[in-house]
């Protein structure tokens, strides 16, 4: 069996004259949570439908879960989606909606795969519910519930969290944490880098239908090759800090930020994060703080 969850290579997708997706190339390992970003028209959505099956690539190969996924039934039972723009039929209450789902995919006992579905995206009091009367975030958990049911060892969800209330998006982030304590492979589109950041393994950074990175999260936010001292007092002598073995740049971002390079592949980060520290200290210098890499949303910014 393959490890690999997804293996994307060379994809391309045009529309008419309009390449939404130009030559991108990433895979995802079983068990990762894996993060789709990117600005609005990056080529998320349209990456998630080659991903499902639902459009065919104009160019490359998608495998999922080892088997290309426009073939008919490939991925039955094997994945789960909630598509950006999920519309549920009108004239069904919202338990025997999922339920009629459950028993579609040829789930055993379709009514718990429908109740655990909903309790899992915290939705219970809406079983006996009318579609056409959710509220847009509750329509979009059961969307997310149905997506769920089964269990299945991949689950791809495109934005999520837009448009939930911050407890309910809380929720929706402990649901995809608790995938991934049970080996599932998440795959998750979002415009909130910090809860991304918070949630991935890895992901991969579109731009413009093409990829402009994609890596372990410790790589997007250079764990390993940087690091800020918040200075509150004192003068900091940046050529002596460039001396420390492992340093392989310092300068001061203003009055109060020290911004440290390191190689991170000689050198372990702890062992040269507290060797700056101590050398500051024994200079008289008091930091209020010491943080590691950069916010994803910083390196997001510089590569678009
Ligand atoms: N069916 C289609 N026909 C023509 N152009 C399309 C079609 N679907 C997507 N596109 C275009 O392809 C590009 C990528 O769109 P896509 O929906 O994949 O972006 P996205 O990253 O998901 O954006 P958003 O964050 O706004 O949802 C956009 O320029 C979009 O206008």
């Amino acid at each position: 069996m393959s490890e690999l969850a997804i293996d994307l290579v060379n994809v391309t997708k045009r529309f008419g004259a309009k390449m939404a997706v130009d030559g991108v190339s990433f895979t995802v390992q079983r068990g990762q949570v894996y993060g789709l970003i990117g600005p609005n028209g990056a080529g998320k959505t349209t990456t998630f439908s080659m991903m499902c099956g639902y459009l065919y690539p104009t160019g490359g190969t998608v495998r999922v879960m080892g088997v290309d996924p426009s073939k008919d039934g490939a991925l039955k039972g094997a994945l789960g989606a909630l598509p950006q723009d999920a519309v549920l039929p009108g004239g069904w209450k919202v338990g025997a909606l999922l339920t009629y789902w459950a028993r579609l995919s040829g789930l055993d006992k379709p009514e718990n795969e429908a109740r655990e579905a909903l309790d899992k995206v915290g939705l219970m009091e809406a079983w006996g519910v009318e579609t056409q009367a959710l509220s847009h975030g509750m329509a979009k958990r059961v969307a997310m519930g149905q997506a769920l049911m089964g269990k299945p060892p991949l689950v791809l969800l495109d934005e999520p969290t837009a448009g939930l209330d911050p407890r309910i998006a809380a929720q929706v982030r402990q649901v995809i944490r608790d995938m991934r304590g049970q080996q599932q492979t998440v795959v998750v589109s979002s415009h909130n880098l910090q809860e991304l950041e918070e949630l991935c393994d890895a992901a991969a950074i579109l731009d413009r239908g093409k990829l402009a990175q994609a890596g372990t999260m410790a790589e997007l936010t250079s764990q390993t090759a940087e690091f800020r001292v918040q200075v509150a007092s004192g003068t900091v002598i940046v050529p002596e800090l460039e001396a420390i073995p492992g340093v392989t740049s310092a300068r001061m971002e203003g009055e109060t930020v020290l911004h440290v390079r390191f190689d991170g592949q000689g050198h372990k980060p702890e062992e040269v994060i507290s060797r700056v520290v101590g050398h500051l200290l024994q200079t008289g210098v008091l930091i209020l703080g010491v943080s590691r890499g950069r916010r994803l949303e910083e390196r997001v910014l510089q590569l678009l």
